[in-house]
């Protein structure tokens, strides 16, 4: 509607409406996989929507960044290959490039659009493609991921929007299998995972398929006020190998002096990495492996 963006009846949140008031809008465009809409907001910055649903905004984008990143890359002594499928804003990207051990970061984003917009309109987030250890594809990840050598990659992050447009595969069994393979032994794979009070049905289900895949699974969630209900969830996993404990950061990050030209983190810690695994009751009991 004219002078606000609202996504609502969308399957993933029936009954639900979700507001934003667009004060101005930037850009508007259709790639051939999805609508792009960029505009600037009362009260978050500029925001990137995609078919209607926030996928980021400037005020609270770096809660899901740095914890996409941070969850699984502080979790692993010294990380060294990493692939990204998504993230086509670069923000994941500007994270993982804070960790010096990295020596190789692959992303593969199926929508050039997303791409060229946000070197646009977000260059605090599209900074991240110009780390020279970054090798950028334009491809369909499934693809991408199915090409790939067994063991190549100590980190994945699948930085997906919401299962029911091109994402849709990315929550299927196949899918996590062929990341398990593409991981070295105990290599780590963190993917989005929804929100613990919308889509508990949806999250028992991946954690099921990546307990049938992988050695270790946990679900942690952070605070992300324009996605829907608040939160949005993780799931940790990592592969039979060293054994990965995901809730004792071994690799800290925010110890390191902050490189000048670099930002400083504005949501992750190794205490909100402990506490991202502690679950309310009802998810404890709903999503628990245990
Ligand atoms: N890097 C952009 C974040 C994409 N993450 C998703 C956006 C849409 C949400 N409903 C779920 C997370």
């Amino acid at each position: 509607t004219d002078g606000e963006l609202v996504y609502f009846n969308n399957p993933m949140w029936p009954g639900e409406a979700h507001s934003l008031k667009v004060e101005k809008i930037l850009y508007q465009g259709k790639s051939e996989f999805q609508e792009i809409l960029v505009f600037e907001s009362s009260m978050y910055g500029k925001v990137l929507a995609l078919d209607g649903i926030v996928q980021l905004t400037e005020r609270d984008e770096c809660a899901y960044q740095e914890m996409i990143a941070h969850l699984p890359l502080c979790s692993i002594p010294s990380p060294k290959t990493v692939l990204v499928l998504g993230g086509g804003d670069g923000g994941v990207l500007r994270e993982i490039a804070r960790h010096s051990s990295v020596e190789h970061i692959d992303i593969c984003e199926i929508d050039k659009m997303v791409i060229d917009v946000c070197k646009k309109f977000f260059p605090d987030l599209s900074v991240g493609f110009e780390d020279p250890r970054v090798r950028l594809h334009i491809d369909d990840a499934v693809k991408f991921i199915r090409d790939t050598p067994e063991g190549m990659y100590d980190a994945i992050i699948v930085d997906s929007s919401d299962p029911i447009g091109p994402a849709r595969e990315l929550v299927e069994k196949p899918f996590f299998e062929i990341i398990a393979r593409a991981l070295r032994p105990g290599g780590v794979l963190c993917n989005q995972a929804e929100s613990m009070w919308l889509h508990t049905h949806l999250i028992q289900e991946m954690l099921s398929i990546c307990r049938e895949t992988f050695d270790t699974v946990h679900y942690a969630w952070a605070s992300v006020p324009t996605y829907p209900s608040g939160v949005i969830g993780f799931l940790l996993c990592s592969t039979n190998g060293p054994p990965v404990d995901f809730l004792n950061p071994i690799n800290p990050i925010d110890k390191q002096e902050v490189v000048k030209s670099k930002r400083e983190l504005k949501f992750y810690n190794s205490e909100i990495h402990k506490a991202a695994f502690a679950l309310p009751a009802f998810a404890k009991r709903e999503l628990s492996s245990f």
